[in-house]
């Protein structure tokens, strides 16, 4: 899915949190979104699930306005891993991702193999298919998390959209996640804090104050310099055997 985001500004109340984003994101690309603290990832990923409305601008998908597309529409195509996701209600890990499926199912189209085989490989994508009797309210952060990716995934959507899912992810997790969203073959937009994980991206975006700061490759971007600029800190760059680069962090300047 093919998403353009054009001169795009958010507020809440009289606070500006976005200003004059313009981007565009191709179909099937891997999008990190990186930022410090407050900087309006969250904000940013909020527009583009049709979640928040922006005050000026727009969001196209495919080239149709975002808040024109009808809810259960968007609900088939956009999938949305917010950061701080939970639930309250006493549901199994199997009903939680079953609700993936909701957008599909109405009185004239029940519940059929299709949901069911969906289901079973986003819980099989995030390695949770042993804990599917599981209670939610027994679950680790991390298994929590993975259950919110399984329920997105189980949506079959065109684009992901992902709000630091690494979080509460034990490192092996963290690895494989990023591994398996490396490997969709469908459009994501990921907010990562983890700057070497960004360098996963195909291209990434640097929000600074509510503005797109940077846009580029994760070489282009990812400068000493401008990490300095943005997010404070000495950072050097090395390259490794396997052709990539990482980043070193001595300090905050
Ligand atoms: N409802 C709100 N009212 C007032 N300010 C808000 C509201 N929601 C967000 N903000 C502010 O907007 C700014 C951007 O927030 P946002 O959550 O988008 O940042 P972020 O880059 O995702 O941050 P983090 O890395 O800490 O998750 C922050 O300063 C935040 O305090």
């Amino acid at each position: 899915m093919r998403i353009e985001v054009e001169a795009l500004s958010a507020r809440v109340h009289r606070t500006p949190l976005l200003q004059d984003i313009t981007l565009r994101i191709e179909p099937g690309e891997l999008f990190g979104l990186i930022g410090p603290n407050g900087s309006g990832k969250s904000t940013l990923m909020r527009c583009l699930a049709g979640l928040h409305r922006a005050s000026i601008g727009r969001v196209l998908a495919e080239g149709a306005d975002l808040v024109r597309i009808p809810a259960r529409t968007r609900a088939q195509r956009i999938a949305f891993v917010e950061q701080q996701a939970d639930t309250t209600d006493r549901l199994t890990v199997l009903e939680a991702v079953e609700l993936g499926r909701t957008p599909y199912l109405s009185p004239l189209r029940g519940w059929r193999g299709v949901d069911d085989a969906a289901v079973s490989d986003a819980l099989g994508a995030v390695e949770m298919t042993a804990f599917t009797d599981r209670l939610w309210h027994t679950l680790s952060g991390g298994e929590r998390q993975r259950v919110h990716i399984a329920r997105a995934l189980a949506q079959t959507p065109d684009l992901l959209l992902l709000d630091e899912p690494t979080n509460h992810l034990d490192i092996r997790h963290q690895l494989s996640l990023m591994e398996l969203v490396g490997s969709l073959p469908i459009t994501r937009v990921v907010a990562l804090h983890d700057l070497n994980q960004a360098m996963a991206c195909d291209r990434i975006g640097v929000l600074s104050g509510g503005r797109l700061f940077a846009i580029g490759s994760p070489t282009e971007v990812l400068s000493e310099p401008l990490l300095a600029e943005v997010f404070g800190v000495s950072a050097m760059r090395h390259a490794v055997p396997d052709g990539s680069s990482r980043l070193h962090f001595s300090h905050a300047l």
